[in-house]
């Protein structure tokens, strides 16, 4: 029998009745009374170059409720990884808190996944081995392993790949291992860096259907950067805009296409207007 994971609650998300709002924030308050999967509460972030502090990242506040996808857009060197990058723990900020669930988490931990744009999976370990990874690391039994990294396979619709190495798959397909082994470890929220930034046009298309249906089955929280803006309307149900010089979230854009979305909605009157405003805001935050 197949594990159930992720049984968490179907929280219901802001419905706007326009198909999008568009908000000017200086910080974008927790809209509902339901606690936060994740919170960023004031986070800087100040680096030195040559001799003299700059700061990438100003003050930054932003939430995701339980089982939102949320992106980030913003210029090229406005922030975005370095943000993300502390979200995870794997930076620490010059100021302010990173929460999940309401408590201030003080590093790195299984509670947030990360995937990046280049596939970190192991080349010597098989696919199954790939998933499998972390869960040894965190000494499972072997049975749940066994159970887990079987159920995350099917997930992800690799299981005849079980034994395949990562030299043997396409870029495609690399990306669905690390997907499934981030969520082998069944975080909380999963943290993803540009994830399809490196495929050519049309799988691109297919991973973003394949991460709407993982989304919708798994109900896991997820918080994404892109450079890509009709990938960032095509997912979300919010969108971050960031400025540069030093980052900021300048805008707070809701998303209110239906739930369930087709790649033809792309063709979407709606959706047209809704990646139009998305460059506006973009635009108006330079
Ligand atoms: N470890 C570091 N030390 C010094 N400066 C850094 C460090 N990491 C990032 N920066 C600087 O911080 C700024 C933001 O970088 P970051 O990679 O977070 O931006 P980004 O928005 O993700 O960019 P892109 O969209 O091009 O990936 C850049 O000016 C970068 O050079």
């Amino acid at each position: 029998m197949t594990p159930a994971p992720f049984p968490r609650s179907r929280p219901t998300l802001n419905d706007a009745s326009t198909a999008l709002t568009l908000t000017s924030t200086s910080l974008p308050s927790v809209q509902s009374s339901q606690l936060p999967k994740l919170e960023v509460q004031g986070v800087s972030k100040c680096f030195s170059h040559a001799g003299s502090a700059f700061t990438v990242l100003d003050t930054i506040d932003l939430y995701l409720q339980p089982r939102e996808l949320v992106c980030i857009v913003g210029a090229s060197g406005c922030g975005k990884s370095t943000l993300l990058n502390i979200i995870a723990g794997l930076i620490l900020p010059s100021s302010g808190k990173v929460l999940v669930d309401g408590a201030a988490v003080p590093g790195p931990g299984a509670d947030r996944g990360m995937i990046f744009q280049s596939y970190t999976l192991y080349p010597w370990l098989t696919v199954a081995g790939n998933i499998a990874f972390g869960l040894k690391l965190r000494r499972l039994p072997k049975g749940d392993i066994k159970q887990r990294v079987s159920y995350y396979l099917d997930v992800v619709g690799l299981t005849k790949f079980a034994r395949a190495y990562p030299k043997e798959l396409s870029g495609g397909m690399k990306q669905r291992v690390a997907i499934a082994r981030a969520l082998a470890n069944e975080p909380d929220v999963l943290l993803m860096d540009e994830p399809f930034g490196a495929l050519d046009a049309q799988t691109k298309e297919q991973m973003q259907k394949f991460l709407l249906e993982l989304w919708e089955q798994t109900h896991t929280t997820i918080l994404m950067i892109t450079h890509d803006l009709e990938e960032a309307v095509f997912l979300s149900q919010r969108i971050y805009v960031m400025s540069a010089h030093p980052g900021k979230i300048k805008h707070d854009v809701r998303v209110s296409l239906p739930e369930h979305r087709d790649l033809e909605m792309k063709l979407d009157p709606e959706f047209i207007q809704i990646k139009r405003t998305i460059i506006q805001a973009l635009h108006t935050s330079s």
